[in-house]
């Protein structure tokens, strides 16, 4: 298994390009994959989510050409069963919304992934599909995968999801597209809007009213794609820059659009000094004193993944940090309120577990432990942020390995701020 040694650093002080955002990289790919045509595609995330869900385009006969690296040139006009088994590797995104793909396509589709996807719940998008007209089945009646789709012959529906879901959401939009009239998806709060954006931009019919959108059927036309930087990338960055004794971190050329930089406004609440810059998509931030902040429902689909290095600064701020609204955070790679409570314990910080969230005490500084992953490359990088900003020691952290699914260069990156030595393998 991977480890990373990570030392403490006083300073922490630079620029940092982010890698493209893994959320629009895969929605880039399959909308490509869907359409007639040629697109390119610049910026890719270079993560091994996103190369699963390219690879597992390409048994569908989509042709994908990497140009120069990190731009692709997709031949599109998927409209076959796949010739083999999909492996969707890590990726919850990858599996959900190929599934919304599996069940318009005439023929039979198994989606599979690795041993955290399959323990993540598949219901959530089976029994809709379903709905719709698709043949779902899968482990457990279809709420772990491997997952087996019939596809094709699919009506439109009106769906109220009971999670706010931009995967769930998505997984029905491109679903939707081959269906006999329009698809709608209500969700509890609204989430990101990368699938509805996209659609628009290769030409599809979207309409968005508040928490509710309805794709139109019809087909999709190839076009080029930029991907920004990833924010949930950056947050890390951000928050090593605000704990840093010395920091001062900037962050550019991000997505900054609706649902996924919301981080920002809980960095803010708690008093630290972050700026955005809408224009070039820049964050900055500072070295700042941190006060405890409440960070409840409404906060969470803007800022679902960041929650894990939002805790980190918690950790570090004066006062407890209550966290609630959050149960959809034990279905991710990991269950994520049980890995960042002990994560944070493992750096001396006193933390409970909620059902639906956590309740962190701040304090100082973190004495230098010894973190397990547990297979998420969130709490991985959430772990490095919390020992080279406030531990004291060495900081031991299992399972970095795990980082590669969206982050491969971030212990590059870590040294390019903290300077280089800051971190390394470790053999024990
Ligand atoms: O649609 C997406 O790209 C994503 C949606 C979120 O998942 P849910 O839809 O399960 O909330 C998020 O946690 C995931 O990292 C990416
Ligand atoms: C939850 C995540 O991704 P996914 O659901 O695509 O595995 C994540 O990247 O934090």
């Amino acid at each position: 298994m991977g480890r990373l040694r990570v030392t403490g650093a006083g300073a922490l002080r630079g620029t940092v390009r982010v890698p493209g955002d893994k959320s629009i990289s895969h929605r880039a790919l399959i909308l490509a994959s869907l359409a007639d045509g040629r697109s390119t595609i610049t910026g890719l995330s270079t993560g091994e989510d996103v190369t699963h869900t390219r690879r597992a385009l390409t048994r569908f006969g989509v042709t994908f050409e990497e140009q120069i690296p990190g731009q692709w040139q997709v031949t599109g006009g998927l409209r076959h069963e796949p010739d083999d088994v999909l492996d969707c590797g890590n990726a919850g995104t990858g599996i959900r919304l190929l599934a919304g793909v599996c069940a318009g396509v005439d023929g039979i589709s198994v989606l599979t992934g690795d041993q955290f996807l399959r323990r993540r719940p598949m219901d959530r998008v089976a029994v809709p599909l379903r709905e719709m007209g698709a043949g779902v089945d899968g482990r457990e009646a279809g709420r772990f995968a491997p997952l087996v789709i019939r596809g094709g012959g699919l009506r439109g529906i009106a769906h109220d999801s009971p999670v706010a879901s931009a995967q769930v959401k998505s997984s029905l939009l491109l679903a939707g597209l081959s269906a006999a009239g329009p698809t709608t998806v209500v969700e509890p709060h609204p989430t990101r809007r990368h699938t509805e954006e996209m659609l628009e931009a290769f030409g599809g019919k979207v309409a968005v009213d508040g928490a509710s959108v309805t794709v139109h059927p019809g087909t999709l036309t190839a076009t080029d794609v930029t991907v920004p930087g990833d924010p949930s990338q950056a947050a890390f960055w951000v928050v090593a820059g605000v704990l840093a004794t010395d920091g001062e971190i900037e962050v550019p050329g991000l997505y900054l659009g609706y649902g996924r930089a919301d981080f920002v406004g809980v960095l803010q609440r708690m008093g630290a000094e972050v700026d955005v810059d809408e224009a070039t998509g820049t964050v900055r931030a500072r070295a700042s004193r941190l006060r405890s902040v409440e960070i409840v429902a409404s906060d969470i689909p803007g800022a679902v993944d960041e929650i894990p290095v939002l805790a980190v600064a918690a950790a570090a701020a004066e006062g407890t940090t209550v966290i609630s609204g959050a149960a959809e955070l034990r279905v991710k790679e990991s269950d994520r309120i049980a890995s960042t409570v002990k994560m944070l314990r493992a750096f001396g910080v006193e933390a409970e577990e909620r059902p639906d969230g956590m309740v962190v005490h701040g304090r100082a500084d973190f004495t230098a432990g010894r973190v397990d992953s547990h297979g998420d490359h969130r709490i991985a990088m959430a772990a490095a942020v919390a020992a080279v900003t406030r531990a004291q020691g060495d900081t031991v952290i299992d399972g970095w390995e795990s980082v590669a699914t969206s982050y491969p260069g971030f212990a590059r990156d870590l040294e390019s701020v903290a300077g280089a030595g800051v971190c390394a393998p470790a053999d024990d």
